[in-house]
């Protein structure tokens, strides 16, 4: 080696070139505009050192040269990098986790190209335990102590896997900002989420679910798939909720507006390039295509404010019609707060939804018990969608929504935050955690962690819900049910701000169509394999849910 060092000149200077970067670029992260920058030195360095290699060593700029010095420059930068990421010099080499985590987050980035971050996150802490290095400078905890640790009020900002959901020289929505902005913008929302506002909301769940009952009535005694309805519910009841925009996806039985691959194509991507926060800040330097969904939400806005509201719609809030605010919200944020609703709004619901039928149609005790519950609170006659003063009387219809959120909450893994620069590092889970060390707290594995939720944590069991229930089917045996530990909204601070209004519309439909409509799996349908086809990017999308409705007598 020494041999080698000694005798090529080129060799030796551009191998401790390389160790140079690495030891620089740790301290100074290459970030946003900075990355093609950054790419460009190291393009250059290499060249340079050539040029001031053939003045003082008379070293030939050949073809092979030049190969030689590329090679030995970015082949030293690489192994010194990945040597240092899975040494014991490492801040967070005392977290256990699998090497090739540790090497590189294009590995994470993988794995959620193939939908099954879910299922290899769970994996890796029914392995490794409640802390583990999921990347090089990330770490996945399900403990609720690290919960509160990291998403409670004393808690760990927003970090660079909310920067994808951001387009160049755009401002980022509520959910990637952080400090005294997130308050004042969060305060903003907050006036679109109060029980007021909720009411203002509700004729467009009633309008919106109609609709729902004539499309599954004239589509009765065929096979319909039931995932695509509920996304086409909560796609038109959104758009009408934040910016007064009638979709109309269930009139007409498809989405002609593209809005749905929109969001979902959208999440897919932010959500795959984000495991890599170099590669978002490029993507972000890209301008925005006519499709983008800040594209449709800027032009629906600007029809909005044409045409005005006779409710008070999101829009309403978002640009303080109200007038309470001493400073106008910047109308540049409206875009990506509207894009934001948009995607938080929808999916979300209609999966969680999804999933109640999956489990309940997959269990005809269940079903029995649901409908009978419905057919007590709301015989024929009534209206689900009018009259929400019975829901305090439906126990097992909420225990059942509410386990369908624990063992599949739409967003399954996710809810990541950083450990601030300049903040000193932070203790979780047992762990002096470093600066920029980003924290994930996967929702669905802190429900299957049995310090939480046991018996069976993995297993639907809706009677966990009701204590004396409970205690009845898992006999004598200790019954955990750690309600901070239930984080399918999230937790503290920046938890869920539809969250009400998520469980409100979710009383309200299915109610409906329980009341108004029996359902069974299609007959060709595979129903016990479908969770298995559950792909998690941002929020889940899932496969097609296929069912024969029909109308009750
Ligand atoms: C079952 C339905 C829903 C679920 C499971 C859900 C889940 C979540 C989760 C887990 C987060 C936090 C992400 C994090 O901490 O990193 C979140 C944030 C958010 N959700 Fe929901 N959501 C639902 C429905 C809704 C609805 C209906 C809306 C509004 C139309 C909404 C609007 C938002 C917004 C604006 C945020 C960002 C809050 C912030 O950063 O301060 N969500 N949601």
């Amino acid at each position: 080696m020494a041999t080698v060092f000694n005798s090529n000149p080129i060799v030796a200077t551009t191998a401790i070139l390389g160790l140079a970067n690495h030891f620089y670029f740790k301290r100074h992260e290459p970030v946003r505009t900075t990355v093609i920058h950054t790419a460009l030195v190291l393009l250059l360095e290499p060249a340079i050192q050539l040029f001031v290699l053939q003045r003082i060593a008379s070293i030939d700029i050949s073809v092979a040269n030049v190969t030689l010095a590329y090679l030995v420059f970015f082949s030293s930068l690489a192994m010194s990098i990945v040597l240092y990421r899975i040494s014991p010099f490492h801040p967070l080499a005392k977290i256990p986790g699998p090497v090739i985590f540790k090497i590189t987050k294009f590995w994470r980035m993988y794995i959620c190209w193939t939908g099954q971050q879910h299922f290899v996150v769970m994996d890796l802490h029914r392995r490794y335990g409640p802390i583990v290095r999921t990347g090089p400078n990330e770490i996945s905890v399900i403990d609720l102590a690290s919960v509160k640790a990291v998403l409670g009020s004393e808690g760990l900002p927003k970090g660079p896997a909310y920067l994808r959901l951001k387009d160049a020289g755009q401002p980022h929505s509520l959910i990637g900002t952080a400090g005294q902005e997130r308050t004042d913008r969060r305060r903003i929302w907050s006036r679109g989420f109060t029980s007021e506002s909720l009411k203002e909301y509700q004729p467009i769940i009633v309008s919106r679910g109609n609709e729902m009952s004539e499309g599954l009535a004239a589509r009765a005694g065929s096979e319909l798939d039931l995932e695509k309805w509920l996304a086409f519910y909560t796609l038109d009841f959104v758009s009408e909720m934040v910016l007064g925009y009638k979709t109309e996806m269930l009139k007409k039985g498809q989405d002609d507006t593209g809005l749905m691959e929109l969001i979902r194509t959208g999440a897919r991507v932010a959500e795959i390039i984000g495991h890599v926060t170099w590669v978002t800040h490029l993507a972000n330097l890209i301008p925005t295509s006519n499709l983008d969904l800040r594209q449709v939400t800027g032009a629906w806005g600007q029809r909005r404010v044409e045409t005005g509201s006779k409710t008070k719609d999101l829009w309403y809030h978002l640009t303080d019609e109200g007038g309470h605010e001493k400073v106008k919200p910047n109308p540049a944020y409206l875009r990506p707060e509207a894009a934001l609703a948009l995607i938080a709004g929808s999916d979300t619901t209609s999966t969680a939804m999804t999933n109640f039928f999956w489990f309940i149609l997959a269990d005809p005790k269940v079903y029995k018990r649901v409908r009978d519950e419905v057919d007590r609170e709301y015989p024929p006659g009534t209206d689900p969608l009018r009259d929400t003063s019975r829901h305090g009387n439906m126990t097992f219809m909420k225990a059942c929504i509410n386990e369908g959120l624990r063992v599949y909450p739409p967003v399954l893994t996710n809810c990541t935050r950083v450990v601030p620069k300049g903040s000193g590092g932070k203790f979780i889970g047992g762990h002096f955690i470093a600066e920029g060390t980003q924290v994930q707290v996967p929702p669905v594995c802190v429900h299957y962690n049995p310090d939480h939720f046991s018996p069976s944590p993995e297993s639907f069991i809706p009677e966990r819900w009701i204590p004396k229930e409970a205690e009845a089917i898992f006999k004598g045996q200790a019954v955990k049910m750690k309600m901070e530990a239930f984080i399918p909204f999230s937790y503290g601070p920046a938890i869920c701000i539809g969250k009400h209004l998520a469980m409100l519309e979710m009383m309200m439909v299915l109610i409906m169509m329980i009341q108004r409509f029996d359902f069974e799996f299609a007959p060709d349908f595979d129903w016990k394999e479908w969770p298995e086809k559950k792909v998690d990017v941002l929020a889940t999308r899932d496969a097609p849910l296929k069912v024969v409705v029909k109308p009750r007598a």
